[in-house]
Order: structure tokens, then C-alpha cells, then sequence
């Protein structure tokens, strides 16, 4: 056991699967490494299961439905409820776990599990809310009515990116709905998952509602994809995964909710608060070490204050520490592994071959910590303008008329996140109306929660996570028409 998951509940570091009515491993005893990003070394092993697993994970969610779905809203919302509470009661634990087999500075682990329970108060809240309608019928003697029933078995495919919180925003509204959700984890980041199961269970999640299962994707997932069984498929990570995950999904006509890759613009206009912007700059751009799908992938600067935002930028960049998770003062951790750091090498080597400068940064600390970077004179030639970055590299581009820059903004296949600076209320509108994305930060960098509505367009995905319109995801619309 490594000496850095020293935990006050052992029993949360599970390397078994959460699979029918207890906890598995694989038949062959097949299992998969987890590996701590800053040390190497392996943190734990856990099943890799097969297809007859997750055919067995199936088989156990449709018989747990029924009772589930059969349980007034009111109950599943109190275990929900006792769910998030221990999710709280062990968010040291959980974030402890979290951090070494993602990275994350410890602070902000923490602050995923929070913002992870977050989405499971609030769906077990959104459960009570579950109506149907009566309509005015333009036919005499017939009554119209509307029930939203849960649209069965439902399975979550989530990224190693945010290993608590991609997973609750999934299972809160499928329990929520009275679904019950089979988790297929990243590779990378399946220890988290697994203590959220081990917590559920303790909450009074009855077995079968939630299971949990690990292995290789490219076994489990033609499985969950082609069964009639499962119902719904949500699914976060990037784009061409999802695009494949579409098309498997497409002979048994799934409901699908896509939350994939990003390219967020982040627009420094002439009157905007400049310590607004920096401090926007620096929240989207730096949190995970740039490995969100949310982050500022290409910043924007209007030419009258673009040095004035740089030299305010490099400045609070100094600031930064980047090194061990779990160590002091660490306000960055590793890139998740040595293809994220050769993803950000190339973005710069290339931006700089075709005249970019390097400002600060642009080179590997030790391990897979990477510099905090900051490149001036971008321009939409280069990768970093068109393709998702996915670390702690921010590039400045230069601009002077809206109209173009909005053109910039918008000229992506991806429409998640985008930003704006303006203290101008009307060119606030204007732009905001103009952008192309599922979510727009108007003078921040900080946009998620679990009440709005977090989701893309264009390649970014489909369908919307959080906020009342999640639980949608699991419901389905049933008329009845009744003749007298
Ligand atoms: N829109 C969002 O909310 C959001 C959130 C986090 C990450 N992302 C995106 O995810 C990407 C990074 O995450 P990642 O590297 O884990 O993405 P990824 O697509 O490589 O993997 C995501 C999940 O899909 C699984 N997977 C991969 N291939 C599969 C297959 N053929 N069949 C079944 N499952 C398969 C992986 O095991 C993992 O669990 C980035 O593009 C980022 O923008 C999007
Ligand atoms: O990486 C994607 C996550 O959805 C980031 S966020 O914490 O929800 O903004």
C-alpha cells in the first residue's frame, strides 16, 4: 500500500468491482494497474472485467429497477441525501484518493468531492419534482394526461479528468429518476469511483442500482453499447471517443447524453476590467492544470491593453507552485501522463516554429509537471488555435475589431465554454448572443454548479448536465388519452 493513501477509512481504497449484489473481481484475476501521476508508482490494481461482467451488470441493474423505480421520490431522495452527507463526512479521504491517482492539488480535490455531492443534493432534491401534466383536451369527452417514468437502465462512461464530480453529475439524476446506472471509470482514475460505490452502498443505494465496473474499454464497451437492456448512455470524455461511442450506440437507438471536448475562447475586450480579466485568465485557464474541458483554450486580447493584460498575467503566474499533489503550497500538480505533456510540447513547438514567443514556462518541471506557460503573438494558423490543448498553456492572440474576433471565436467545431471581459452592458449582449456555445462566463472564468445548465454544441455534445433539465436525461414523456 502506497504510504501516500494513508486514509482514515481504509476500506475506501476498493480494488474490487461493485457488481451485482457484492463486490468482484474478474473470474481470471486479470487486473489493472492505477498509477500515481507524481511518483509512478502503483497505487493499486482493479479488475479488469470482461464482457460476460458487464453482461452480468446489465442483467443485475434490470432486476434492481423495478423496486427502485417502484420507491415513492421522496425515499430515494433521503438516501441521495445520506449519499452526499458521507460523501462530506469523508471528503478528506475521498480527496486524498482523488489526488493521487489524478494529480490535483489536494485543496482542489476536496473541492471536487464538494462539488461532487453538490450534484447529488441537488438531484435527490429534483426527484420530488417529477411531474406530469393534465392538458385541455380540444376533444369533448376525452381526458389528456402526461407521467415522466424513468427510461430504464442507464450506463455512464465518465474521464479521468474529474473522477468524482463527471461521475455524480451522471448518477445523481439516473438514481434521482429511478434508473439504475452501471459506471464504467477511466482507466487512469477508477480508485475514486470505486470508494463513491463503496459510500452509496452504506447510504442505502440497494445493490444493482449502482454498480461500478473496471476494465478495458474496448472489451466492456461494445457490450454496454449493444445491449437492448441498457436505455440511455451518458457519456463524457473527448469528442472522437464519443463520436464512437454515437455510432455503437445507434443500433439499439439509445438515449444519449454527450458532454465532450472543448476549444473555449476567452474575449479581453478594450473596456474590460483588466484584474477581472487576469483573474479569469488565470481560474479557467490553470484549474487542473489546464486539463478541464472548460478551460480557456485560446485568450483573446485587445491590442490597447495587451500588454498591460500580459505583464498582469505573468505576474500572477510567478505565483504558482507546481509539483506534488499532496505536498504544501502545491497550487499545480502533473499532467495526467507523458501523452498530456507531449500534447502541450507540440502545441508549443509548433506555435513557436511559426513565430509565437514563449513569455514564461514552456518546458517540462520533472516527471509530468509542466511549466505554466504564457505564449504572445498566437495566431489562428497555429494547433493551440484549433485544437483542444488540454494543459496549463495559454496563448495570447491579439485583436482589434469585435466583429472579427467574434469570427475567431466561432470558427471551431467545438461550442462548450467561452468568456468575455466587457463592462460594456450592450457589446455584453451582443457578443454573448453571438457566440456559439453551450455556456458563456461573462467577466469570469468560473461558470460550473450544480443548478445551471452545463453542456455544448456543435461537436462539443449533446444534452445537458446539472440544473433541473439533467434529470431530463432519465426521464421519458408517456401520454395518455382517456375516453370517457
Ligand atoms: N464536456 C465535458 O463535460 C467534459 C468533461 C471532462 C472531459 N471532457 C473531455 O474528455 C477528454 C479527456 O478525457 P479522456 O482522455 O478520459 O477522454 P477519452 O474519450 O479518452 O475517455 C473517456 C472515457 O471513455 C472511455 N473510452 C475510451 N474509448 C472507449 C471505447 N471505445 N468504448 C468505451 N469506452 C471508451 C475511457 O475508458 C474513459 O472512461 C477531453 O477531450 C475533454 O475535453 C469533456
Ligand atoms: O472537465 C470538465 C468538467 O466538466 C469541468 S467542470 O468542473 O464541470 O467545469
Amino acid at each position: 500500500m502506497s504510504q501516500r493513501l494513508q486514509l482514515k477509512r481504509p476500506d475506501l481504497l476498493r480494488q474490487a468491482c461493485l457488481l451485482g449484489d457484492g463486490w468482484r473481481e474478474a473470474l481470471d484475476g486479470a487486473t489493472i494497474d492505477v498509477t500515481d501521476p507524481y511518483t509512478g508508482e502503483v497505487l493499486a490494481r482493479v479488475p479488469q472485467l470482461g464482457a460476460a461482467d458487464a453482461e452480468a451488470a446489465i442483467e443485475a441493474a434490470a432486476r434492481a429497477m423495478t423496486a427502485w423505480a417502484a420507491q415513492p421520490a421522496k425515499a430515494r431522495a433521503k438516501v441521495l441525501r445520506r449519499w452526499a452527507d458521507l460523501m462530506m463526512e469523508h471528503q478528506d479521504d475521498l480527496g486524498r484518493i482523488l489526488t493521487c491517482e489524478q494529480g490535483k492539488p489536494l485543496a482542489e480535490a476536496k473541492g471536487e468531492i464538494a462539488y461532487a455531492a453538490s450534484f447529488i443534493e441537488w438531484f435527490g432534491e429534483e426527484a420530488k419534482r417529477v411531474d406530469g401534466e393534465i392538458l385541455q383536451s380540444p376533444v369533448s369527452g376525452q381526458r389528456l394526461l402526461t407521467l415522466r417514468q424513468p427510461i430504464g437502465v442507464s450506463v455512464a462512461i465518465t474521464p479521468w479528468n474529474f473522477p468524482a464530480a463527471m461521475i455524480t453529475r451522471k448518477a445523481g439524476p439516473a438514481l434521482a429518476a429511478g434508473c439504475p446506472m452501471i459506471v464504467k471509470p477511466a482507466e487512469l482514475t477508477p480508485l475514486t469511483a470505486l470508494a463513491l460505490g463503496a459510500l452509496a452502498i452504506e447510504a442505502g443505494v440497494p445493490h444493482g442500482v449502482l454498480q461500478v465496473i473496471t476494465g478495458r474499454s474496448s472489451e466492456i464497451g461494445p457490450v454496454l453499447t449493444g445491449s437492448d437492456t441498457v436505455r440511455k448512455l451518458s457519456f463524457t470524455g473527448s469528442t472522437e471517443t464519443g463520436r464512437k461511442l454515437m455510432e455503437q450506440c445507434s443500433s439499439t437507438i439509445k438515449k444519449l447524453s454527450l458532454e465532450l471536448g472543448g476549444n473555449a475562447p476567452l474575449i479581453v475586450f478594450e473596456d474590460a476590467d483588466i484584474d477581472k480579466a487576469v483573474a479569469g485568465i488565470v481560474a479557467s485557464k490553470f484549474r487542473n492544470a489546464g486539463q478541464t474541458c472548460v478551460c480557456a483554450n485560446r485568450v483573446y486580447v485587445h491590442d490597447s491593453i495587451y500588454d498591460a493584460v500580459t505583464e498582469r498575467l505573468l505576474a500572477e503566474v510567478a505565483k504558482f507552485r507546481v509539483g506534488d499533489g499532496l505536498a504544501e503550497g502545491t497550487t499545480h500538480g502533473p499532467l495526467i501522463n507523458e501523452g498530456a505533456v507531449a500534447k502541450v510540447e507540440q502545441h508549443i513547438a509548433d506555435a513557436v516554429e511559426r513565430g509565437a514567443k514563449v513569455l514564461t514556462g514552456g518546458k517540462r518541471v520533472s516527471g509530468t509537471c509542466f511549466e505554466p506557460t504564457v505564449l504572445a503573438e498566437v495566431d489562428e494558423r497555429m494547433l493551440c488555435a484549433r485544437e483542444e490543448t488540454f494543459g496549463p498553456l495559454a496563448p495570447l492572440f491579439r485583436f482589434t475589431d469585435e466583429a472579427d474576433v467574434v469570427r475567431q471565436a466561432n470558427d471551431t467545431v467545438f461550442g462548450l465554454a467561452s468568456y468575455i471581459f466587457t463592462e460594456d452592458r450592450n457589446r455584453l449582449w451582443r457578443v454573448s448572443e453571438a457566440l456559439e456555445y453551450g455556456m458563456v462566463g461573462i467577466n469570469t472564468g468560473l461558470i460550473s454548479n450544480e443548478v445551471a445548465p452545463f453542456g455544448g454544441v456543435k461537436q462539443s455534445g449533446l444534452g445537458r448536465e446539472g440544473s433541473r433539465h439533467g434529470i431530463e436525461e432519465y426521464l421519458e414523456i408517456k401520454y395518455l388519452c382517456l375516453q370517457d
